[in-house]
């Protein structure tokens, strides 16, 4: 399925994603106001559904729609956008999937000329005849389960699901996939992937995790005039700049930039303490993507408290980036920033302890260093976690998680929080799309790069520019979501949907940068040729 997109009419850089029991406490305050919230929900369903078959079908009237009926409110709104498209002139059929059915829902669908069905569980002839009207449908609104949903699709709604889960016609979500888990995006049993999910209200959480994502089609948020009554979201999704290869706004608006006299350390200075004699290609990637930033300068420290004059790596990294200083960790000069840990394979490499046991300045902490920082936590001797942004993928943050003792979980965005809660520290977890969490409780999900960036070294290209953020004053949490995204556009950009190695994606992360500031909304933000962002609080993205 194609990837989450969302309608233009929802503003703003970051979507916002809530809860099921918030949305639903919301609905129940709105409600109370006297607002039909389902009359409105099924009139913008219907909405979004004509429109729909209008591009796919070439019209509404004479098209088939089929329902998928549950038990609940969510069934209600799938029956009167029925309503609503029967009375369009499309040929309606609702296959009612539980043992009851919202009344009012039936009612308005017959009183409006629809048909409805009941397919018996166990009769398998009902439950054939009933596929082969949802095969044959122009269009399928999946109204079987919303946020009132426990676990999987159970009853005769699961057996029809899984015999036309991989229909090729028009779905369209009501509230969100049956089978999502509103709130983890995980998906259990079989699940109708939507072209479009129309959510209401507010998007629920689940519609913008990693898991979820890729069923939910285009999302459309429907305003039901729930703000009032919402807390603060769960999580953020960043959006593009319109095409996965086009930075979003959310770049535009933050990344750091240089006032017209602004010297090398106004920039920042970034210290990279990464690469060994088995891996010396993270360090050039490391410090080829930092400059690529915009960071003042870099610091190659090499290892084993090497000489420039003996280093083997030193002069890779010099050919990549001629302007950076090699220099051994008991001369490194002052340093505004660290990234520790791409291609070190000593677990005691000296580099890692000054920069996790004596080190003030913030740091990305990467690959070979995070088991380490996992142990100082455990021996309480992590210094000051606040300033440190751990970039595990899935399998290092499983390490972590044992290292510290964690109890296992199902889900790695769990795990990672509860690193974040046993740590201190900011956690950016790598995956198909990349989940940055904060220990101020803020959780943003960044749209990953193409399936090609699961390659050697990206993780170095990232932590190179995160490194360039953190030494120019962006608070760790932000320059984690600046960094996803710069890198994920890059890598877009590199793949052109083929291949891609990771130096390619550290040299298009320069061209991703100019274009996010080039478009930069004036007004918005840091004045024009305004002052780097020094030591923001952070605490919002
Ligand atoms: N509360 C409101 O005022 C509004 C609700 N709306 C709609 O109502 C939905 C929520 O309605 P409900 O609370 O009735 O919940 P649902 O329609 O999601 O369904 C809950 C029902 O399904 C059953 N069920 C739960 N998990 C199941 C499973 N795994 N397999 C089979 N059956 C299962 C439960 O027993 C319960 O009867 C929203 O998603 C939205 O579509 C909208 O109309 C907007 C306003
Ligand atoms: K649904």
């Amino acid at each position: 399925m194609s990837t989450l997109t969302w309608t233009p009419d929802a503003p703003g850089e970051l979507l916002p994603g809530w809860r099921a029991a918030d949305v639903a406490a919301a609905d129940a305050a709105r409600l109370a106001t006297g607002v039909d919230l389902m009359a409105v929900a099924a009139h913008a369903l219907a909405g979004r559904c004509a429109a729909l078959l209008r591009e796919r079908a070439g019209g509404v009237s004479g098209r088939a729609v089929v329902l998928l009926v549950g038990p609940g409110n969510n069934g209600g709104d799938a029956l009167l956008a029925g309503a609503s498209l029967r009375r369009r002139g499309a040929g309606v059929t609702a296959l009612l999937l539980a043992d009851r059915a919202h009344e009012g829902g039936v009612a308005g669908l017959r009183a409006a000329g629809g048909r409805v069905i009941r397919p018996h569980p166990d009769d398998e002839a009902d439950l054939h005849h009933a596929a082969d009207l949802v095969r044959d449908a122009d269009l399928v609104v999946d109204g079987v389960l919303g946020i009132g949903a426990r676990g999987a699709v159970r009853g005769a709604a699961h057996d029809l699901l899984e015999r036309v889960a991989l229909r090729g016609g028009a779905v369209v979500a009501c509230d969100l996939p049956s089978g999502l888990d509103p709130d983890t995006g995980a998906l259990s049993g079989p699940v109708l992937p939507a072209d479009v999910t129309v959510t209401f209200g507010a998007a629920k959480a689940g519609l913008l995790l990693p898991r979820g994502r890729h069923v939910v089609g285009e999302l459309v948020v429907v305003d039901l005039g729930l703000e009032e009554h919402l807390p603060d979201p769960a999580l953020h999704l960043v959006r593009d700049g319109g095409a996965p290869d086009l930075p979003g706004p959310h770049v535009a608006v933050r990344w750091p930039r240089p006032w017209r006299d602004a010297d090398k350390y106004a920039r920042g200075v970034l210290g990279v303490a990464a690469g060994d004699d088995r891996y010396p290609g993270a360090a050039v990637l490391a410090c080829s993507a930092a400059a690529a930033s915009g960071v003042g300068m870099v610091r190659y420290v090499p290892a084993d408290g090497r000489a420039a004059a003996v280093d083997p790596v030193g002069p890779l990294v010099l050919r990549a980036v001629p302007e950076l200083l090699v220099q051994p960790l008991a001369d490194v000069g002052r340093v505004q920033a660290w990234v520790v840990g791409p291609g070190v394979s000593e677990p005691d490499d000296p580099r890692v302890r000054h920069v996790l046991e004596e080190a003030d300045e913030p740091a990305v902490v990467d690959a070979g260093a995070l088991q380490a920082a996992a142990r100082l936590t455990r021996e309480g001797t992590l210094r000051r976690p606040d300033r440190l942004l751990l970039t595990p993928h899935r399998g290092e943050l499983e390490r972590v998680a044992g290292v510290l003792g964690l109890e296992r979980r199902e889900d790695a965005v769990d795990t990672a929080r509860d690193v974040v809660a046993r740590t201190g520290a900011v956690v950016l977890l790598k995956g198909a799309d990349t989940v940055v969490l904060t220990p101020e409780g803020r959780t943003t999900v960044v749209p990953g790069g193409p399936p090609w960036l699961a390659t050697a070294g990206a993780g170095d290209v990232l932590a190179g520019v995160a490194g360039a953020l953190l030494a120019a004053g962006t608070a760790p949490g932000r320059a984690a979501t600046l960094a996803a995204h710069v890198h994920a556009v890059a890598a877009h950009r590199a793949s052109r949907g083929g291949p891609l190695h990771a130096a390619l994606v550290a040299d298009e992360v320069r061209g991703v940068v100019a274009d996010a500031l080039g478009a930069r909304v004036p007004g918005e933000g840091l004045a024009s040729g305004g002052a780097p962002v020094l030591w923001d609080d952070g605490a919002r993205d």
